[in-house]
């Protein structure tokens, strides 16, 4: 039950793919794909006495070519990431790497075995020292994979950089993959697994690419084809008329600059104030944000700075990370919350291990239980951000299920001079969001999870993306109830999951009453726009509407009736 069919175009005879859309535009270029990882060689090749200065230029040669490809896009990219990559070529060509190699070589094992020993014998030193030191191990086995690669005459292995705008299709995508993504080059995102809320969307979403997700049939379609991603529609048209394509690109484009122009401050038509505020990762993020019409951060995602790391980083760390995202919204709203680690988001300093269900696991909050230091030296940072930033930041916990669990977190953030909210993502929170209102003073509707949980369905399955749609109406009642227990409270209710990036149903939320809406930076003005063509009680009515829907289709055919 994928809600995807392939059907063909009569008037151009394009076979046109269909998904789940996540992030509207329209993206038109040949496919790039990521190559799989290469197999590590668990056993040497013995290379006779005579070969093996031969094959020491091998090895190095190998690594040479890898340190200059990643040089080559170093130079061509900037910022961050131009950095990340000039540092990873140097890697490649460091002389006790190579030497470790090398040595390997003259003793009589194969350039591929060598790359791997002094591959371990590097990770083994990086692991021991800790720190920053630890982080480069991921970096390291990359290297190797790529000279791996090399040596056997494959392709790099991961998301190429491609040398022409391109869209970019896989499988699905890790969060280091897609974080990494130029959108200048890849310029639309096809996934044939993955859901609306999966993190390949919500970063796609982040960068503005064009992305659609749940694509049944994406797998036949080879490297170099040309393709056409509608994330609007979730459409996906192979080989199509070009001339139809590149000014179905051109009318997107256009139209989304047109939206781009909103400029805030976010309200209805008859001037209903709604605060529209970014969801972001890092520092970069927020900078990014900051560019945008949002008047604040309504989610600090702060695992996606960690996941990377090996160790958990130091609150004197942290602070500093923190405080990039409080200083790029100087003097507006900040929502922090607090490590969602577990699940879809597994921290390797931070997550139960061998669970059969992590979905249902030690995730969020529930780290906290089993460690309650991990929650102070990051409840610690954040102050110590604050304090050095002079901001006062607004701090939540993911995965409240109680209202002890909400009353234990807002007794330790009061400690620290912050305000203290939780996320509403499971729906035993929902349905007595007026019992957890009584302990802290705001509350954020994650609707990915709200989904997930409500309708017993996994947000990462393709096959039930129908199932995790935001427009279900059950998931929709349980906003609503969560938004009348803030109104009854006197207490704002957000939402920051991504049913606030649909113009539409941000729409609708605003009808339940809710008070501010978190989106992807791309998806700001959009919103923003969107709202500001209706009036508050033409929300009402939608949300009204929706309510007595049996299903998120004529949900959202209900919305539209009202809502234009
Ligand atoms: C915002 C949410 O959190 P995340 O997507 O990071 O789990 C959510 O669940 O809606
Ligand atoms: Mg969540």
């Amino acid at each position: 039950m994928t809600g995807s069919t392939t059907v063909t175009d009569s008037r151009t005879d394009a076979r046109t793919l269909h998904g789940t859309p996540v992030v509207p535009g329209v993206g038109y270029g040949p496919v790039v794909r990521p190559a799989p990882r290469p197999t590590r060689p668990d056993a040497a090749r013995e290379i006779g006495e005579d070969s093996r200065e031969s094959e020491v230029e091998r090895f190095r040669a190998a690594a040479k070519a890898v340190g200059a490809r990643l040089q080559a896009r170093a130079a061509l990219a900037t910022g961050s990431a131009s950095e990340v990559l000039a540092a990873n070529a140097a890697m490649a060509e460091d002389r006790g790497w190579l030497g470790a190699g090398a040595k390997a070589i003259k003793g009589g094992a194969d350039a591929a075995y060598a790359a791997v020993a002094a591959t371990d014998q590097f990770v083994a030193m990086f692991a021991k020292l800790g720190g920053r030191m630890a982080e480069r191990i991921t970096d390291l086995m990359d290297i190797c994979d790529r000279v791996l690669a090399e040596l056997s005459g494959l392709p790099e292995p991961g998301v190429p950089t491609p040398a022409q705008p391109s869209v970019l299709l896989a499988e699905d995508l890790a969060p280091a993959d897609t974080a990494g993504l130029d959108p200048t080059l890849v310029v639309a995102l096809a996934t044939s697994l993955g859901g609306p809320t999966s993190h390949t969307a919500i970063i796609a979403r982040q960068l503005g690419i064009p992305c659609v997700v749940a694509v049944a049939g994406l797998d036949d379609v080879a490297a170099g084809t040309a393709v056409m991603v509608d994330g609007t529609t979730g459409l996906l048209s192979v080989d199509p008329d070009a001339e139809e394509a590149r000014r179905a690109v051109d009318e997107s484009a256009a139209h989304l600059a047109r939206v781009a122009e909103w400029t805030g401050p976010g309200r209805t038509s008859d001037g209903h104030h709604v605060d529209i505020l970014a969801n972001v990762q890092d520092g970069a993020g927020a900078r990014a944000a900051r560019t945008t019409a949002a008047d604040g951060v309504g989610l600090f995602r702060t695992e996606l700075s960690f996941l990377d790391r090996d160790v958990e980083p130091t609150v004197a760390e942290q602070a500093d990370i923190y405080g990039e995202v409080l200083t790029a919204f100087e003097g507006h709203k900040v929502v922090v919350r607090t490590l969602d680690a577990g699940s879809d988001k597994p921290l390797r300093f931070a997550t139960h291990p061998d669970e059969a269900n992590p979905a249902l696991g030690v995730r969020g909050i529930r780290i906290a239980a089993a460690d309650r230091g991990i929650l102070h030296r990051q409840l610690d940072a954040i102050a110590a951000a604050a304090e050095a930033t002079s901001s006062s930041p607004w701090v939540m916990a993911p995965m409240i299920a109680t209202a002890d669990e909400a009353k234990a977190f807002a007794a330790d953030v009061r400690e620290r001079g912050l305000t203290p909210g939780v996320m509403i993502e499971v729906p035993a929170a929902a349905l007595l969001a007026d019992r957890i209102l009584e302990h802290v003073d705001f509350l954020s509707i994650g609707t990915n999870d709200l989904a997930q949980y409500t309708m017993a369905a996994d947000r990462m399955s393709a096959d039930l993306a129908a199932l995790t749609d935001p427009w279900q109406p059950a998931v929709l009642a349980l906003v609503a109830r969560a938004a009348e227990a803030g109104a009854a409270a006197g207490k704002p209710v957000g939402v920051c999951g991504e049913a606030a990036a649909d113009p539409l149903l941000a729409c609708v939320l605003v009808g339940f009453g809710v008070t501010s809406l978190s989106a992807a930076s791309a998806a700001v003005a959009g919103v923003g726009a969107r709202l500001g063509q209706v009036t508050l009680e033409q929300c009402r009515e939608a949300a009204r509407a929706v309510l007595g829907t049996a299903g998120p289709l004529e949900a959202r055919e209900a919305a539209s009736a009202v809502l234009g």
